[in-house]
């Protein structure tokens, strides 16, 4: 039997506009309805299997399904049946996909581990590899009922060496005078050669500057300049891996000269854009943002260009220009990611960690999904455990309550993809319940996100919520949404207990899928929350994801309104 213990309603008269939009807010009022009557179950439960009730075509686009049947994540239905909601994982995991984990197999057992997102680094790998592995991962959510959200990430130009004639890899001794050049080649290089991909590169540097690849994996000094060859005393041996990142360094600092002015967005770069576009990727990850103008122009360009499905643009933070501008780029972007390996190659190392929480907190308050990337797990490239420092690591993102970590190498090129999710799943399960046990609630006050009036109410409901979710120690919050918004909103208190995010697209449930503490459903829902609330209660009955008498604060975006309620 449904007891609704409260119904804190902030109603208005039903809005003539399309029920995603807030009621006009002059009429909103506030008052205290009578308890409800206890439910009688409409909805029957679906007998089909969790794969019949998805029909996610390739934008994302809301396709007709059987009409009673809820579409969760296999994954995480096995969680919530095994375990219950309150211990499921509220930090998301994406995982970067290279050869170790492209293959059908590799990939369902990262799905199956728990990877929330696939990150397709468009740096390597042609159109048609990183086409073959949307396919499969469409397959995994179509065929296996997983709902893994694709992100592409977009190559960039910052100054790199070239691929070293084919070369896998070419060690640097110390002493050897090296060659950096802005010349092409025609493999073989000659000995101790290097091209360098910036046309400026030779003009910029000076004599006595320091020369870095991959932020000091080995370094040089700048000894003479001839032209378009720069000649380079290595300094620090190390080895250099095609396409290495390169930086230099006067003074104690990156020099920026000319290569501020390299485009954000390269010609290469739009035609991947348009490859995601067209493929109907969930976020597109903009690499070296040097500001919000990059930012709106691809926003407008996606907007323009994919009708219907929509793309989020998510910001690398990983360059000193995107740390002056930080706000204004997060505020523009629909999340971040802190790139913490071209960024430690930007700024001295120590100023990573202070620099990681500054963008995890700030995008918080924005209320803008963080993914803190890079070098979390590195040792598990090569062994099967973890450093007891990166554990520490993850430990401190996590408790940090980032909405994300990523693998890099560790899952695209690693020997154990597998070993290294799990230690990052494991460790945010341990992390978040340490948290909640020790009641560490922080004192973070959040401040205003929203600017209209009706922007603000949906934000102090879901603020009011967290705390009555904590106080009373609920098993879940449910959260009805179109757009997703009300959804993000909740995740941003970090409540103790998960969020179910019911939502009619399936671009918005994928999309969801990298913001913390939410588990999204495919649900078609209509404006009536009681028929509406009969419905879940029933279908995640009928699959065990609930059970009678969990008790659940239900909330939605089309009626402001709190309820408080046991699963009849
Ligand atoms: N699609 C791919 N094909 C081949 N190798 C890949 C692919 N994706 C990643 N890798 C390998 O995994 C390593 C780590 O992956 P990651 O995406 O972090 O690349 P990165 O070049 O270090 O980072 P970024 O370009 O994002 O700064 C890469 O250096 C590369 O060797
Ligand atoms: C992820 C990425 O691009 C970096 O850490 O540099
Ligand atoms: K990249
Ligand atoms: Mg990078």
């Amino acid at each position: 039997m449904a007891a609704a213990h409260s119904l804190l309603h902030l109603a208005a008269p039903k809005p003539p506009a399309p029920a995603s939009t807030h009621p006009p807010l002059g009429a909103a009022l506030l008052g205290l309805l009578p308890a409800r009557r206890p439910h009688r179950l409409v909805a029957s439960c679906s007998s089909a299997h969790p794969d019949l009730a998805a029909f996610p075509n390739p934008n994302g686009l809301l396709v007709a399904e059987p009409a009673d049947s809820i579409s969760a994540e296999v994954a995480t239905e096995t969680e919530l049946r095994e375990n219950g909601p309150r211990s499921t994982r509220r930090t998301k995991l994406v995982c970067t996909v290279g050869p170790a984990t492209c293959g059908p197999a590799e990939l369902e057992a990262l799905a199956v581990g728990g990877m929330n997102v696939a990150r397709l680094n468009m740096c390597h790998g042609d159109r048609e590899w990183h086409q073959k592995v949307i396919d499969a991962v469409r397959r995994l959510n179509e065929e296996k009922g997983h709902a893994i959200a694709v992100m592409m990430d977009t190559e960039g130009s910052e100054i790199h060496m070239g691929d070293l004639g084919g070369a896998p890899a070419a060690k640097a001794e110390d002493g050897e005078i090296w060659t950096f050049s802005v010349r092409s080649f025609e493999a073989p290089l000659p000995e101790l050669t290097v091209h360098v991909n910036y046309e400026g590169f030779a003009e910029d540097v000076r004599v006595g500057d320091d020369l870095l690849v991959d932020g000091g994996m080995a370094r040089f000094e700048v000894v003479e300049k001839l032209g378009p060859d720069v000649k380079c005393r290595c300094t620090d041996p190390g080895l250099l891996l095609p396409r290495a990142n390169l930086t230099f360094w006067r003074d104690g600092s990156v020099v920026r000269e000319k290569n501020a002015m390299l485009p954000t967005i390269t010609s290469k770069d739009w035609l991947d854009i348009d490859f995601g576009i067209a493929e109907g990727v969930d976020f597109i990850a903009v690499s070296f943002v040097k500001s919000a103008e990059v930012i709106n122009h691809l926003k407008s360009y996606i907007a323009a260009r994919s009708r219907g499905s929509d793309i989020a643009v998510i910001a690398k933070i990983e360059s000193i220009d995107s740390l002056t501008n930080l706000e204004e780029i997060i505020r523009a972007s629909d999340g971040a990611m802190v790139a913490r390996g071209d960024l430690g190659a930007q700024i001295p190392l120590e100023q990573v960690p202070s620099i990681q929480q500054k963008i995890v907190k700030l995008c918080r308050q924005l209320n803008k999904p963080v993914i803190v990337a890079s070098q979390l797990l590195e040792s598990m490239i090569e062994y099967p455990i973890p450093t007891r420092a990166e554990v520490a690591d993850v430990s401190e993102a996590v408790h940090q309550r980032a909405d994300a970590l990523m693998l890099s190498g560790e899952s695209a090129m690693g020997r154990y993809p597998d070993k290294a999710l799990s230690v990052l799943s494991s460790v945010s399960l341990r992390i978040e319940r340490w948290w909640r046990e020790e009641k560490h609630h922080e004192a973070l006050e959040l401040e205003d996100v929203s600017s209209s009036f009706s922007g603000k109410i949906s934000e102090e409901i879901c603020i009011s919520a967290a705390k009555m979710a904590n106080k009373l120690e609920v098993d879940a919050v449910f959260v009805y949404t179109k757009g997703g918004h009300m959804a993000s909103l909740l995740s941003r208190c970090r409540p103790d207990c998960p969020i179910f995010a019911f939502t009619n697209s399936t671009s918005v449930r994928r999309r969801l899928n990298l913001q913390w503490g939410l588990i999204p459903f495919r649900l078609t829902f209509s404006d009536d929350m009681e028929s509406n609330l009969n419905r879940t209660f029933s279908l995640l009955k009928a699959r065990g994801m609930i059970k009678s008498g969990d008790l659940v604060i239900a909330l939605s975006d089309m009626l402001q309104s709190i309820q408080v309620m046991n699963v009849p």
